[in-house]
């Protein structure tokens, strides 16, 4: 069952084309990525999901229902971590997380239990009588996630959970991540980070300027992509005509060499005798060879003709 459906979504701000005939649906059970760069349009998605934004045109529908503004018992089942942490500074952590539980309809008492176990799930149970100026921004980002899903939601959406902070913390978040969503959670997860998505997500939208410009799994959209395998092959040294050689060979589209690597870019599946073939009639010794399948990196330059960090 699709969880989120977005039917050609338009959203403009005065000028800015912020989403343009977007669509897109999420299943249930998914941790699904939407990946691109500064101002591509994530947070405004995300937004229009949650009848923050009205859209311009389009339709959503959340759980098989459009969402109007004040429907608790929809919103009791989504979760939202955003990108900017929303916390009290005058409030403990413990408060902050008793605060969104009780915000969510829950008896003092379970939200007692609801902020114990959220405490625990993020590992803050050393700092829970801290007041969030106190926190480093690690331990802010967790506490964040704590507020957005200690009502237990069905749907949560991470908008950027790792944005500037230290790898341990960020290890901690993508795990907490995987657990909520191994216990059932339907999660839509907004990043910059290619190399989050890769680790985290089982389908991925690339969105850039409102739209989405592929979607698939990780497989899928590798496989869109026309290029190439690359095998980097470790030498001890080169001889004259080496390179030519392997640049001459059917499926190779370029060799590059740095030392002591030659960096060899193959059409995809390309048996690799013929290379090490070639290595042994020229007598030259390699120590290890590797193939890499291209990165999301390179299917996202590949599409857009830009690297994600731009
Ligand atoms: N409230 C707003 N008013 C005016 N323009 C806006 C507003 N919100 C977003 N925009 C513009 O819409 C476009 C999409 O922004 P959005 O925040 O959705 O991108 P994003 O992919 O989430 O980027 P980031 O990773 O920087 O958060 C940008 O050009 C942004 O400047």
């Amino acid at each position: 069952m699709s969880i989120i459906s977005l039917d050609h979504v338009t959203k403009r701000f005065g000028d800015t084309l912020a989403l343009n005939n977007l669509s897109l649906n999420v299943e249930e059970g998914e941790l699904f990525g939407l990946l691109g760069p500064n101002g591509a349009g994530k947070t405004t998605a995300i937004s229009v999901m949650l009848n923050l934004y009205e859209a311009d045109a389009g339709s959503i529908q959340i759980f098989g229902q459009s969402m109007p503004k004040d429907e608790l018992s929809i919103k009791r089942r989504v979760g939202i971590v955003p990108q900017h942490v929303s916390v009290y500074d005058q409030l403990t952590v413990y408060e902050n997380i008793q605060f969104f539980a009780e915000l969510y309809g829950f008896s003092p008492k379970e939200a007692k239990q609801k902020t114990e176990a959220a405490i625990a799930f993020v590992e803050l149970d050393a700092h829970q009588k801290k007041r969030p100026p106190e926190l480093s921004g690690g331990l802010l980002r967790r506490l964040n996630i704590a507020c957005g899903i200690v009502h237990e939601p069905e749907l949560i959406f991470m908008d950027e959970p790792t944005v500037a902070i230290d790898p341990q913390s960020r290890n901690t978040i993508l795990e907490n991540i995987r657990e909520l969503n191994r216990r059932g959670a339907t999660i839509i997860y907004t990043s910059h980070y290619m190399e989050e998505v890769e680790l985290l997500c089982d389908r991925i939208a690339i969105v850039d300027e409102g739209k989405i410009i592929a979607e698939g799994t990780q497989d899928e959209l590798k496989d869109r992509v026309m290029t190439l395998e690359t095998a980097r092959i470790k030498v001890d040294a080169l001889t004259p005509h080496l390179l030519e050689r392997l640049d001459a060979l059917d499926h190779v589209q370029k060799v590059q060499y740095e030392e002591p690597y030659i960096e060899v870019s193959l059409d995809k599946d390309t048996p690799l005798a013929p290379l090490l073939d070639t290595l042994h009639q020229e007598h030259v010794h390699f120590t290890s060879i590797t193939v890499d399948r291209p990165s999301l990196n390179t299917v996202f330059l590949a599409l857009t003709g830009k690297t994600l960090r731009e």
